[in-house]
């Protein structure tokens, strides 16, 4: 395999109005890694996938790739000469063409056999080999979206961007195709930027992660450190439910609802303690509460309590896997000091 380029994206920004578009964002992909885009619905994404596939241009900031700048205000080198490949949601196989001739069909600079044994490498390497010969049309969703992805690693390009490009499959099929997908994705060597707002493709496929809310990255890192270690309230609502408590800052710890804590370094006007409801264990000891509510959920219960504070009541729901007790009855709460989330307020 060559050496492929990193791309840089430095200071970009679009804005459309005052608020909306991409504001200040630094964004590098890695050959061979990645990095997940995860962000709601108006948080810039697909902004940002435009800006870095060349179809449109930014009002500051440049995009590199290696030492080639090919994005600066107001110009921007065309999709076509710029190395990245794309794959859209809507991942239109030519209905007219074989598996086989679809994944061919940008490798005409190639003699025809080095084409198409490059072609069925890639279905190979995505376990598509007894269907090259099949007509997009007999395929199923999942496989279709491999053939699209062996498109587009075809023309082995430096960078490629993905749109969404699970939103189309139903949820069990879904996490087979990305889990099928992932491993060749990174053998293939490209820097992969994929677009989602699905924090569990995001966090099951990414070496890398960045959390985009309203044109701005609130937190960037491996999906553990920005599950584990969010830096704010906002950027763990991203990754999963979460609650959060008060806290008071007593020394070099906080009090909250839960128990004392360590304050992290680094000043903050307040704190608060983020609670993810798999992180609360019912204990035979701990915080006293009481039970309000009861819900089956398969392999856990979510617990619904209620703890009285010397600030007044705090609410809570907890997972907990094993006897649950009756609503109304008391329960003990118990938080290990390395799930406890403490974030400025
Ligand atoms: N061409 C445009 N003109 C004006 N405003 C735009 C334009 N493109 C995007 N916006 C605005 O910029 C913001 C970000 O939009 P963007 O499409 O990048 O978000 P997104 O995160 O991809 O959302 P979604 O998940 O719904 O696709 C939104 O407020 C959107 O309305």
């Amino acid at each position: 395999m060559t050496d492929r380029p990193t791309l840089t994206a430095t200071g970009l920004a679009r804005r459309y109005g005052r608020d909306a578009g991409v504001h200040v964002v630094d964004l590098t992909l890695v050959p061979g890694q990645v990095t997940a885009l995860l962000g709601p619905s108006g948080s810039g994404k697909s902004t940002l996938l435009r800006l870095i596939a060349g179809l449109e241009a930014p009002d500051a900031g440049e995009i590199r790739l290696g030492e080639t700048v090919l994005s600066w205000p107001g110009q921007t080198v065309p999709p076509e000469h710029r190395g990245i490949g794309l794959m859209f949601q809507e991942h239109a196989l030519f209905p007219h063409k074989t598996v086989l001739g679809n994944v061919t069909f940008g490798l005409s600079h190639l003699p025809r056999a080095e084409a198409r044994d490059r072609a069925l490498d890639l279905l190979r390497s995505l376990r598509l080999e007894d269907r090259a010969k099949a007509w997009p049309s007999t395929l199923s969703g999942g496989e279709q979206q491999r053939v699209a992805l062996a498109r587009a690693l075809a023309r082995e390009p430096a960078v490629l961007l993905m749109d969404e490009p699970f939103s189309g499959l139903d949820a069990s099929l879904r996490a087979e195709v990305r889990d099928a997908l992932t491993p060749a994705l990174r053998a293939a060597g490209a820097a992969v930027l994929i677009v989602t707002h699905d924090a569990e493709d995001a966090l099951a496929m990414a070496d890398h992660l960045v959390l985009l809310d309203q044109g701005e990255v609130l937190q960037a890192g491996t999906p553990e450190a920005c599950y584990l270690r969010p830096v704010s309230l906002a950027a763990a609502r991203m990754l999963g439910p979460v609650e959060a408590l008060p806290a008071r800052v007593d020394g070099d710890a906080v009090a909250t609802p839960l128990g004392r804590f360590a304050k992290p370094e680094g000043e903050a006007t307040g704190w608060q303690l983020l609670v993810r409801p798999g992180d609360v264990r019912l204990a035979d000891q701990g915080v006293a509460a009481t039970v309000v509510a009861r819900r089956f959920a398969g392999n856990v219960t979510d617990v619904t309590v209620v703890m009285i504070g010397p600030d007044g009541e705090h609410r809570l729901t907890v997972s907990h896997a094993g006897p649950v007790p009756a609503i109304g009855q008391p329960a003990f709460l118990a938080l290990a000091p390395d799930r406890a989330l403490v974030v400025p307020a």
